[in-house]
């Protein structure tokens, strides 16, 4: 009897899921009767990075400290590759749990040169241990100050150091606290690509903490926005920015600006036009949710504005309040004829108009976001 050939492909579309690296489940925690981690879930898979971006105070740092082992959660569980090493009864402790931590106040030991920093951590033959050192250290561009005190370094060596150092014996996880936030703009911005390109070498999973939208967008492969304790979003940066889970997912990221209607049959009338509000009864009123940028100015032409279009429906005229340079670009806040409210738009390079300069606005609709109205 004749065997069919295996087809290609076949043995793969028949292996089973990738294991994360790391996942939590259901974690709670709770201080003095106050909920601060409500139920968070989230996976990483190996040489992934995912930014745990939220406000201060919404429950990041205690996430963190609890997949490190030195907090204890009151429900769920903690695995990494498949294996549970923490829930409410069994606990495997920090020491044990291979992961790699780095935060905001990272300190080196300063009676120990950068290679015996970078070595702290590391068990085995002294060969192996030089090795390993010299090779972070090279990645980090920094090898020439293996035998130097760390006192002699800048803030940003000094942050690549504690990094190797983190890294040095190999953890599958790397907990980052805020690990940027004592340097500088500049400085920063290049500590970060350099050190994504190291944690990506090493293929740990990483989970970083910031409460910086940009440094999110920078770092990470997935976003986990987090609000008062809970995951109110997960994806990749761009669905995180383009498809926001409410009004408040949209302002953490930038300014927005917000018209208000009410819905008759799944329609919204506006001064810029008719908006869809799919599923939203007669009656219930929505928020119109756009960003500065997605706002296009227009000159007043003798008391007549611009000409309805498919893309930006209706322009609505009002009257500059203030223009300001910011740099790349020109923000303009606009008071609105329809009812007194200040619109603001962007504008990129100068875009500088008087005070009282009439303007048309049009709004991006492909743009909008619209929202049930919550307050
Ligand atoms: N050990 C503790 N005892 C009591 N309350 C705590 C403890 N640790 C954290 N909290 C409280 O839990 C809440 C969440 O704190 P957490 O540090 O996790 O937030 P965060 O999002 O990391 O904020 P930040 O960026 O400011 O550190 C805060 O209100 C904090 O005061």
């Amino acid at each position: 009897m004749k065997h069919d050939a295996p087809r290609p492909g076949h043995d793969s579309a028949r292996k089973a899921p990738p294991v994360p690296r790391l996942e939590i489940r259901n974690l709670s925690r709770s201080f003095g009767g106050q909920l601060v981690v409500d139920n968070v879930s989230l996976k990483v898979m190996p040489g992934q990075v995912t930014c745990l971006l939220g406000p201060s105070g919404c429950g990041k740092s205690t996430t963190l400290r609890m997949i490190a082992g030195v907090e204890m959660q009151d429900a769920g569980e903690i695995h990494v590759d498949g294996n549970l090493i923490c829930d409410t009864v069994f606990r495997v402790p920090p020491e044990r749990r291979h992961i790699g931590l780095m935060f905001q106040d990272f300190a080196l030991f300063p009676h120990l040169t950068v290679g015996e920093n970078v070595g702290f951590g590391l068990k085995g033959a002294a060969e192996a241990k030089r090795a390993r050192v010299e090779e972070l250290l090279g990645k980090v561009g920094l090898l020439r100050f293996i035998d130097e005190y760390p006192y002699s370094l800048s803030g940003g060596e000094q942050q690549r150091v504690a990094l190797s150092r983190a890294l040095a014996p190999r953890p599958r996880i790397m907990l980052m606290d805020e690990p940027f936030s004592g340097l500088d703009n500049r400085l920063r911005d290049d500590i970060r690509d350099e050190t994504l390109d190291v944690l990506k070498a090493e293929d740990a999973a990483v989970l970083l903490v910031t409460h910086e939208p940009e440094e999110a967008m920078r770092m990470a492969d997935e976003i986990a926005l987090m609000r008062d304790g809970r995951i109110v979003q997960q994806g990749a940066p761009y669905n995180v920015y383009n498809a926001p889970a409410d009004k408040q997912s949209v302002a953490f990221f930038s300014d927005i600006n917000v018209i208000r209607g009410t819905v008759r049959g799944a329609l919204t009338e506006t001064p810029f036009g008719q908006f869809l509000a799919p599923g939203v009864p007669d009656g219930a009123e929505v928020d119109i949710v756009i960003r500065p940028q997605h706002i296009k100015l227009d000159l007043d032409r003798g008391g007549r504005g611009p000409s309805p279009t498919a893309q930006d429906g209706v322009a609505a005229r009002g009257e500059v309040v203030r223009a300001r340079f910011m740099g790349a670009e020109s923000l303009v806040e606009i008071r609105m004829d329809y009812d007194g409210s200040i619109l603001k738009a962007t504008v990129p390079n100068v875009f500088l108009p008087a005070p009282g300069k009439p303007l048309w606005l049009m709004i991006r609709r492909d743009r909008c976001f619209v929202f049930p109205a919550t307050d």
